[in-house]
């Protein structure tokens, strides 16, 4: 895995270690569509399929229908979004995203937590925050060092991912991406990946989030 503390002309050596405008992974062509160096954040397109996004939209959809059925779903004010984690390795199309994420964020698959499906209806919202966990919180011993968020629909209106400390968006559009690492020695660059899910003002909005870990998780 690569040295957080490492500096090459400069720059901090990153974990993502595709160049050019374009990488093959196993089984799918992947294109970089836009990147940011410092902190590293990339726009990817022809991460899923169509018929992947639609099946991950078909499978989760009964898993966020079950968990409405009991009474202890959480209300979260800053996240107004239903989800669910797979387990992995649930389905054969899971394993088949799983190793293709992997390979696209350069992070074994045992670092992976299960994938998270993110589902907002109109007026739903993530707000700003980060994905690492705070120095002072347990799990920060074996914290997050990167995400992938992957759009599952296109977005009627709104719904972007929004990156306020870099003045950046991205619009939903599915079978596209957006990866961003933070595991930087300089946490000034960790801190300027604060993020949220902008609220959607028409339509559903559905994601799916990989995080990685340092440390094995599976
Ligand atoms: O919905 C989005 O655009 C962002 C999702 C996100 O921040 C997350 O899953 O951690
Ligand atoms: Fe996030």
């Amino acid at each position: 895995m690569a040295n957080e503390n490492e500096q090459i002309n400069g720059k901090e050596q990153t974990i993502f270690h595709h160049v050019g405008n374009r990488f093959q992974t196993e089984d799918r062509e992947i294109h970089i569509v836009a990147r940011l160096e410092e902190p590293l954040l990339l726009v990817l397109g022809n991460v899923l399929s169509d018929e992947e996004c639609d099946e991950l939209i078909r499978l989760s959809k009964d898993n966020m229908n079950r968990s409405k059925i009991g009474d202890t779903r959480e209300v979260n004010e800053i996240r107004t979004s239903s989800s669910m984690f797979f387990e992995g390795n649930e389905h054969d199309i899971l394993t088949k995203i799983e190793n293709r994420v992997s390979n696209i964020m350069n992070i074994p698959i045992e670092h992976g937590e299960g994938l998270q499906i993110l589902k907002y209806t109109t007026g739903q919202e993530y707000k700003a925050h980060f994905d690492y966990f705070s120095a002072a919180s347990k799990a920060s011993k074996n914290n997050r060092i990167s995400t992938l968020v992957m759009y599952l629909n296109d977005v009627e209106q709104g719904g972007e991912t929004f990156f306020p400390e870099l003045n950046f968006s991205v619009s939903p559009k599915k079978g596209m991406a957006v990866y961003f690492e933070y595991f930087y020695a300089d946490h000034y660059l960790n801190e300027r990946t604060l993020h949220g899910g902008a609220p959607v003002t028409a339509g559903e909005k559905w994601v799916a989030t990989q995080w990685m870990r340092k440390q094995r998780v599976r």
